[in-house]
């Protein structure tokens, strides 16, 4: 799925209208009946009680028009609320006309705001993709009460007052909605942790936006759904092998954090590596020929870090970094092989802080690695950021000039590409947030690019099965109750969902 900027939805609107030889008011009839729709699925007019409807002057607020009518009709008790302005699109004017009788819409004055009874749905129907400049006056003084009230809000579009693509000042007045009802497809400002105050549970509702205008847009955001991702893991061959699919290597674990290379180990195997090396200290010895026997344990000589490289030509990919030790030791050996791989890396947790404690290290990074740092780790490579739009700048800028793809963790994890696009994943949950999460995704990553899938594919396809084996295993354990372990048991099923079949 794409992700459009503000000006781009406008034109995908237009291309809409052109290419089905519509008329603008239809496809505001069409895009507010599929908010209206949504609202039906899930409230009677008794569980909604009094519903408040606020307007801007223009086609957002058009929306709004529309969907007071229709849930007016629907039995419904409604009121309709506008702010006054000089100037109303087309679209508003026409369905202005359209309210039936019994349903005036009533003008908003700064002096006598409608008093909104703790509990009453309103629908935010002021701004949508159209906002110019933050909020004032009375929009602002409008929104701030809707803030205020203890109200049920869904907001059409966008919450009123936040900007689609870009940062605003820290005080703008924005709604805080329950809910977002957004048209088809979601907009970049949903995806970031600091719009979620506003935008609350955001969902999209199809209204038919040119497909044609959605493949040919210009501009490097996407929003990755399964339909992304179809074709791009291939199912195994019937006469495949072990060596078919690769040999993975993983530099992980020192005393006290070998569970880390446990987890990683789990999911690797899990995730359809021909064959798996682990190189540990030697204290993880025990543990991982107990806890995982599919694994091949190739320990160090040191005790309690990774204190020497093996031997690099067997393998397909290496995975580097959960919970390793910064010792001295470590680090030469991080250098080593950053001078010395033929293969693709992974470079994970404490391997990503000793990259950036030795500068000269990140110039040896090989292209086309892959680096998966939460936004802590991130910070430290690449310098903080001002808010979450100027951290993706960062990203952009940082795998550009690394040629690396960088797995930024988080809700909404993104994959920066080395050609300037971002990836915004789509599953996971907060029971994600739970120590040794991160260690499983290394794993993923690692066995899917031992198997010789593309970088790009093994990000794409790595980050999104974990966070699907994230969402599997919560309806087991819950959200709380969810521990990084239980993420393993689910990778299988994962990868399972995005196999491309056989063609008949
Ligand atoms: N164009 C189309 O065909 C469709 C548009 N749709 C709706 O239209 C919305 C976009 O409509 P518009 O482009 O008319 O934009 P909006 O309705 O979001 O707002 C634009 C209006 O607000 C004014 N305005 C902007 N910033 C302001 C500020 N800070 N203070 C006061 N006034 C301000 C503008 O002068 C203009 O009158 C979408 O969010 C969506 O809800 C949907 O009906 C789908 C179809
Ligand atoms: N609220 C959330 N929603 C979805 N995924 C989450 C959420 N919180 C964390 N995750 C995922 O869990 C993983 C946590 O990784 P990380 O921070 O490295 O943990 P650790 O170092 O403990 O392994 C990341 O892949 C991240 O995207
Ligand atoms: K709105």
């Amino acid at each position: 799925m794409r992700i459009l900027s503000a000006a781009q939805t406008r034109q995908a609107d237009q291309a809409t209208i052109q290419e089905e030889g519509i008329s603008s008011v239809a496809l505001m009839e069409r895009a507010a009946t599929a908010f209206t729709q949504w609202l039906l699925a899930r409230l009677s007019p008794t569980e909604a009680g009094d519903t408040l409807i606020f307007c801007g002057p223009g086609n957002n607020g058009g929306d709004g028009l529309v969907i007071a009518r229709q849930l007016h009709l629907a039995g419904f008790v409604v009121q309709v609320f506008g702010l006054p302005a000089d100037t109303y699109s087309a679209d508003f004017e026409t369905n202005r006309q359209r309210l039936p009788a019994g349903l005036a819409l009533q003008t908003l004055a700064l002096d006598a705001l409608p008093p909104i009874a703790p509990g009453s749905l309103v629908v935010d129907a002021l701004f949508g993709t159209g906002l110019s400049r933050p909020l004032a006056g009375l929009a602002a003084a409008v929104v701030e009460h809707l803030n205020q009230a203890r109200a049920r809000i869904v907001a059409v579009d966008m919450p009123s007052g936040l900007f689609a693509d870009m940062p605003q000042p820290a005080d703008s007045p924005i709604v805080r909605a329950r809910h977002t009802v957004s048209f088809e497809l979601p907009k970049l400002a949903f995806l970031l942790p600091q719009n979620a105050q506003y935008v609350g549970q955001w969902h999209t509702v199809p209204i038919g936006l040119s497909r044609q205008f959605q493949a040919q847009a210009e501009g490097k955001l996407y929003f990755v759904d399964a339909t992304l991702l179809a074709g791009r893991l291939p199912k195994r061959a019937q006469f495949g092998h072990k060596g078919t699919y690769g040999h993975a290597l993983l530099l992980a674990g020192s005393r006290g954090k070998i569970g880390a290379a446990l987890l990683a180990t789990q999911a690797c195997l899990r995730s359809g590596v021909g064959l798996l090396t682990v190189r540990t200290p030697a204290v993880g010895y025990d543990i991982l020929q107990t806890a995982a026997p599919e694994a091949m344990a190739l320990t160090d000589p040191a005790s309690d870090f990774i204190s020497e490289l093996p031997e690099l030509s067997p393998y397909s990919a290496i995975g580097i970094g959960p919970g390793l030790d910064k010792a001295d030791e470590t680090k030469l050996v991080l250098e080593q092989l950053l001078r010395e791989t033929k293969v693709p890396l992974v470079v994970d947790a404490d391997a990503l802080n000793m990259l950036r404690a030795n500068p000269g290290l990140l110039q040896l990074l090989p292209p086309d690695s892959i680096l998966t740092p939460h936004p802590k780790e991130f910070e430290r490579l690449a310098g903080p950021a001002r808010d979450d739009y100027h951290r993706l700048e960062l990203l952009r800028e940082f795998c550009q000039q690394h040629r690396c793809y960088t797995v930024l963790k988080g809700a909404h994890t993104c994959l920066g590409t080395p050609t300037g696009e971002l990836y915004f994943n789509s599953t996971g949950n907060p029971g994600m947030a739970t120590g040794g999460s991160g260690d499983v995704l290394t794993g993923i990553l690692t066995a899917l690019r031992a198997q010789h899938l593309p970088p790009l594919d093994t990000a794409l396809l790595g980050v999104y099965a974990h966070g699907r084996a994230g969402d599997l295993a919560a309806r087991h354990t819950g959200e709380a109750g969810l521990i990084a372990g239980d993420l393993t048991r689910f990778i299988g099923p994962a990868l399972q969902e995005l196999t491309t079949p056989d063609a008949f």
